[in-house]
C-alpha cells in the first residue's frame, strides 16, 4: 500500500487494509504502538496497476501547496470556525435574491459577511446591465475580501400571469353587491399562453389573496367580478380555474423563451455558477439546457430545476435525476396547487433530493413579513426551522433581501434559526446514522458511496472534529453531505467551479487548494496550512477521504479512509 507511506509529520498506525491478497505488496507498514496523534486508515484498492506500488518518494518532487502557500478558505467560514469551533459551523446554506434594496457594494459586502453563500439574480426584473453590475460587484468582493459567494441567475420563464391593475401599490378588491359586474378591469400579462380563457372561469390572485369571475374578454384585459375580497398587488401571480381544476397554460410552449436564452448567454458570458430554470416541466427541459451549456464549453455551470408547476410534480423524479439541484419555488407552486399541499410537497421533494444526492433549496416567503417588519412572525421561524429539520441544503430569501427594509436582519434570522435547529438535531439524534438507499451502479461508484457512508458513521461515532475530502468534481463531498454528518466537511479542490458549486451543499465548506496526485502530500500540506492559520490544533481528530485518482494509476483507482 505504497500510497500510504509513512508521514514525516505524524506517526501513524494502520488498522486495516482493503484486499488481503495484496497485503504483502509494496509499501511500508510501520507497526508503531498506539500513540497520539494517531493515523488509522482503511483502504479500498481496486484494480491497482503495478506502477501504483512504486515508491512515491521516487516521483518527481512537487510541493505545490507549500510553494503557493495558499488555502482558499472563505473569510466568513474562517471567522465562524475561529469563533465557534468545528462543531459550531452552520450547515444549512443561505441564498439571497439581490434587488434594489441590497445591490450596492457595501450592502452586498454586509450580506456576504452575514453568511450569504449564493447571490441569486432574478432575470424577471431589472436590466441585464444592472445584473451585470451586481455580478461584478460580488466577484470583486470575493477577490478583495476573501468571500466565496456563488452567482445564480434565475430565468424568467413563462411567468405564469402577472397582473397590472394600473396602480403602484396594492388595491383592495371588494365584492360590493351594489357594484356593477364589470367593476374590475384586469390586464393579464401572458394571457396569450392560454388556449382560451372562458367566461365564467375563476381568476385567483396569489393562491387566494382575492378571487374574481371572468365576465368579459377584451384582448389582454379581463373584465371581472370580485367573488372573494382581498388585495390585488401590482404584478401579482395569477391562476385560472374551471370547474375546480387548474386551467394549465399552453402545454406546447417552450420552457425557455427567446429572452431566457439570451439571459442564459449573458449568464455564461458573466461566468455564473448556477442557472435556475423556472417552470421546468420535465427532464428534457434540463437536458436541453445542459447540452447547450456543453456546446458553449460551459458545462461547469450547474443547472437547478425549479419545482413550481403542476407538470414538474408529475415528473419529479426524472427532473431531479437530470438536474444538478432543485429549488422548491413555493411562490408559484402556491399559485398552482392548494396551499395546504405545499408542506408535504416540500418534504417529498427534499426527500427525493437526498435519495438522489442533489442539493435542494427551499425558497419563497420564508420570512415574508420581514420585507416590512424588523422581526419575523413565530410562524415564519417555525417554517424555517421545519426546512432545516427536513435537512434541506439551502434556504433562500426573495423579496426579504431584494426589496425589503431588513435584508441583513432577515439573513441573520435564517442564520441563527438554522444554527439552533442544527444543534438541536445533533443533540437529539446523537449517533443516529441516516440510512439512504444505494445510489451508485458501477463498482467504483459503489465503492465511493460506501466509503462516504462508512466515513460519516465513523466520524459520528468517533466524535471526529472534521471530515476532510479531496475532490475534483465534488462527488465524494456531496456523498458525504448526503449522510448529513455531525462534523463539518472541508472539501479541498483545485477546481474553482467545483468550489462554487459545493457552496450549495449542506455542511460542506469548500476550499480551493493546489492539489497533487500524491495524497499523502495533499493531506500533509493542507493540514500544515490549516494548522499555521490556527484552524486545526493538536488533538483535533480529522477523518480524511478522497476521490482524486492519481494520474499514474488511471484508469485504476485507489481510495481510503484515514483518521488523523
Ligand atoms: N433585480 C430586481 N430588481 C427589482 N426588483 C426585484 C429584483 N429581484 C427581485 N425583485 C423584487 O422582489 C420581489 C421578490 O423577488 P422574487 O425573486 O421572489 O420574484 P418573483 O417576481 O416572485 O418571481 P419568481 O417567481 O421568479 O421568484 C419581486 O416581486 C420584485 O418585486
Ligand atoms: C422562487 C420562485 O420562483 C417562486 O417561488 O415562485
Ligand atoms: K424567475
Ligand atoms: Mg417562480
Amino acid at each position: 500500500m505504497a500510497a500510504l507511506g509513512s508521514s514525516r509529520l505524524l506517526p501513524y498506525h494502520q488498522i486495516s487494509a482493503g484486499n488481503p491478497r495484496r497485503k504483502s505488496r509494496g509499501g511500508r507498514r510501520v507497526g508503531v504502538p498506539m500513540c497520539h496523534p494517531v493515523r488509522c486508515s482503511m483502504q479500498v484498492d481496486l484494480e491497482r496497476s503495478p506502477e501504483v506500488a512504486a515508491n512515491p518518494a521516487e516521483a518527481p518532487p512537487r510541493d505545490p501547496l507549500a510553494a503557493a502557500g495558499v488555502l482558499g478558505l472563505d473569510a466568513v467560514a474562517e471567522a465562524e470556525l475561529r469563533e465557534k469551533g468545528f462543531m459550531g459551523l452552520r450547515k444549512t446554506k443561505l441564498v439571497c435574491t439581490v434587488g434594489p434594496a441590497c445591490c450596492s457594494p457595501g450592502q452586498l459586502e454586509r450580506l456576504a459577511a452575514a453568511g450569504m453563500n449564493v447571490a441569486r439574480l432574478n432575470m424577471c426584473h431589472n436590466s441585464r446591465e444592472w445584473h451585470g453590475r451586481v455580478m461584478r460587484a460580488v466577484k470583486a468582493l470575493n477577490v478583495e475580501k476573501g468571500f466565496c459567494v456563488s452567482l445564480m441567475i434565475d430565468t424568467e420563464g413563462s411567468q405564469t400571469h402577472v397582473v397590472d391593475h394600473g396602480g403602484d401599490s396594492s388595491v383592495k378588491a371588494e365584492c360590493d353587491s351594489g357594484a356593477p359586474y364589470y367593476a374590475w378591469l384586469i390586464t393579464v400579462l401572458g394571457l396569450g399562453r392560454y388556449e382560451g380563457i372562458q367566461i365564467g372561469d375563476e381568476l385567483v390572485v396569489e393562491g387566494g389573496m382575492a378571487s374574481f369571475e371572468v365576465v368579459e374578454k377584451l384582448g389582454n384585459d379581463l373584465r371581472c367580478r370580485c367573488t372573494d375580497p382581498g388585495l390585488l398587488l401590482p404584478r401579482a401571480k395569477l391562476s385560472f380555474w374551471r370547474a375546480g381544476k387548474l386551467v394549465e397554460s399552453n402545454l406546447g410552449s417552450p420552457t425557455l423563451s427567446t429572452k431566457d436564452w439570451a439571459d442564459i448567454d449573458f449568464g455564461i458570458a458573466e461566468g455564473v455558477d448556477f442557472i435556475a430554470m423556472s417552470f421546468v416541466k420535465d427532464a428534457n427541459d434540463i437536458k436541453q439546457l445542459k447540452s447547450y451549456l456543453s456546446t458553449r464549453s460551459a458545462e461547469s455551470i450547474r443547472v437547478l430545476a425549479k419545482i413550481e408547476c403542476l407538470e414538474s410534480l408529475e415528473n419529479l423524479r426524472e427532473i431531479v435525476e437530470a438536474s444538478d439541484g432543485i429549488m422548491v419555488a413555493r411562490g408559484d407552486l402556491g399559485v398552482q396547487v392548494p396551499l395546504e399541499q405545499i408542506p408535504t410537497i416540500q418534504e417529498k421533494v427534499t426527500d427525493i433530493c437526498r435519495q438522489l444526492n442533489k442539493p435542494v433549496i427551499v425558497a419563497s416567503q420564508l420570512l415574508e413579513s420581514m420585507i416590512e417588519y424588523p422581526t419575523p412572525t413565530r410562524a415564519e421561524v417555525a417554517d424555517v426551522s421545519e426546512a432545516v429539520r427536513q435537512l434541506a441544503d439551502a434556504l433562500m430569501l426573495s423579496g426579504e433581501s431584494a426589496v425589503g427594509t431588513y435584508a441583513e436582519k432577515a439573513l441573520s434570522v435564517l442564520r441563527s434559526t438554522s444554527w439552533r435547529m442544527e444543534m438541536w438535531g445533533r443533540e437529539d439524534h446523537q449517533d443516529h446514522h441516516l440510512l439512504q438507499p444505494q445510489l451508485a451502479i458501477s463498482l467504483p461508484d459503489r465503492i465511493a458511496e460506501q466509503i462516504c457512508n462508512c466515513s460519516v458513521e465513523m466520524a459520528n461515532k468517533l466524535g471526529a472534529d472534521a471530515i476532510f475530502v479531496y475532490t475534483k468534481h465534488g462527488q465524494m463531498a456531496s456523498l458525504l453531505s448526503r449522510n448529513r454528518p455531525n462534523p463539518p466537511i472541508f472539501a479541498f479542490t483545485d477546481d474553482a467551479s467545483t468550489r462554487k458549486a459545493l457552496n450549495l451543499h449542506w455542511g460542506v465548506i469548500p476550499l480551493e487548494a493546489t492539489l497533487s496526485t500524491d495524497m499523502e502530500r495533499n493531506i500533509r500540506e493542507t493540514i500544515h496550512l490549516m494548522t499555521r492559520r490556527g484552524m486545526v490544533k493538536p488533538g483535533d481528530v480529522v477523518l480524511v477521504v478522497s476521490d482524486l485518482i492519481p494520474v499514474s494509476t488511471a484508469p485504476s483507482m485507489f481510495q481510503s479512509i484515514q483518521v488523523i
